[in-house]
């Protein structure tokens, strides 16, 4: 058999109890990796330990926007599996998506941009810490989205969040790189996963068939939490050993085309998928 694509990797996934990071756990464990869910929803992360298998990954609760809980979290995974390798710092949240910039409401702005922007920043901080004092080549990926290259993808402030993650991938890249530490986006286009359908107030199918709609590539279906989970997977492992400081957008061509056709309001109640 051959060797699996993450074996003997150690992964921490913040965000890992629903959508792209449960699906990305699942893809990490089948690949050989022994993963940390980090998330806030106790019950969901404990219930894809169960169905992953528990010999293969561990839950551990984690709210990114505190420093000192990303901190234990690194501590945790060291602790159980002896070393990190990986860190996909993949936990974000929006605003709803019918909130405008002549709207912004501040409280809102501080808590996305605690979760999206502060707690990436937490995870490179001290995943690149563990990684520099132990001397592991490690690898660490942060989700940001196709609103972080155009605006109309997102509201105003996940949008400056998700642009903010790309410069904070940018420069951890830079000064981590004498280390042999990696660092990458992985960018989604729209993925039906629950934040989606919550904030756009569509069904599992409508947001399915909307954001399929938004893509140049056709009869592939729709975009899967599956898809953004196979190129995290390339980008943890060591078939991507020289990509770094790059934004891997998985969009099905939406931002390689220009304008963004306008979303009919009465069939959307949003400004587009994120
Ligand atoms: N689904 C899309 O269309 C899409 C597109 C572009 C980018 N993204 C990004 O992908 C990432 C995953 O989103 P998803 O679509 O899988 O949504 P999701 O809601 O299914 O998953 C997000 C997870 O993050 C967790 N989380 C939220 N706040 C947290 C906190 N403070 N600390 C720790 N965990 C926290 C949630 O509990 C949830 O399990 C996010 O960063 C999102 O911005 C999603």
């Amino acid at each position: 058999m051959s060797k699996q694509r993450l074996e003997g990797k150690v992964a921490i996934i913040t965000g890992a109890a629903s959508g792209i990071g449960e699906a990305t756990a699942r893809i990490f464990a089948a690949h050989g990796a022994l993963v940390v869910i980090a998330d806030i929803q106790d019950e969901l992360g404990a219930s894809v330990v169960a169905s992953i298998g528990p010999d293969k990954c561990k839950y551990k609760r984690c709210d990114v926007r505190s420093e000192k809980e990303v901190e234990k979290l690194v501590g945790f995974a060291i602790k159980a599996y002896g070393r990190l390798d990986i860190m996909f710092s993949n936990a974000g949240i929006s605003e709803k998506l019918t909130s405008t910039i002549l709207d912004v409401d501040f409280d809102v702005l501080d808590n996305v941009i605690a979760v999206n922007v502060r707690g990436v920043a937490a995870t490179i901080k001290h995943a690149g810490r563990a990684m520099v004092a132990s001397g592991t080549r490690g690898s660490i990926i942060c989700t940001a989205s196709i609103a972080a290259t155009r605006a109309g993808h997102g509201a105003a402030v996940y949008t400056a969040s998700k642009h903010a993650v790309v410069g904070l991938v940018r420069s951890a890249a830079a000064e981590l790189g004498r280390h042999g530490i990696r660092a990458n986006c992985v960018s989604p286009g729209g993925v039906s996963t629950p934040i989606v359908q919550k904030l756009t107030e569509m069904s599992q199918s409508q947001a399915e068939e909307f954001s399929e709609g938004m893509m140049v590539l056709k009869g592939g279906g729709p975009l899967k939490a599956s898809d953004i989970g196979e190129a995290a997977l390339f980008l943890a492992s060591d078939e991507s050993a020289f990509v770094t400081g790059q934004n891997l957008i998985v969009d099905g061509g939406v931002t390689a085309v220009g304008a963004i056709p306008p979303v009919p309001a009465a069939q959307v109640k949003s400004n587009g998928a994120f």
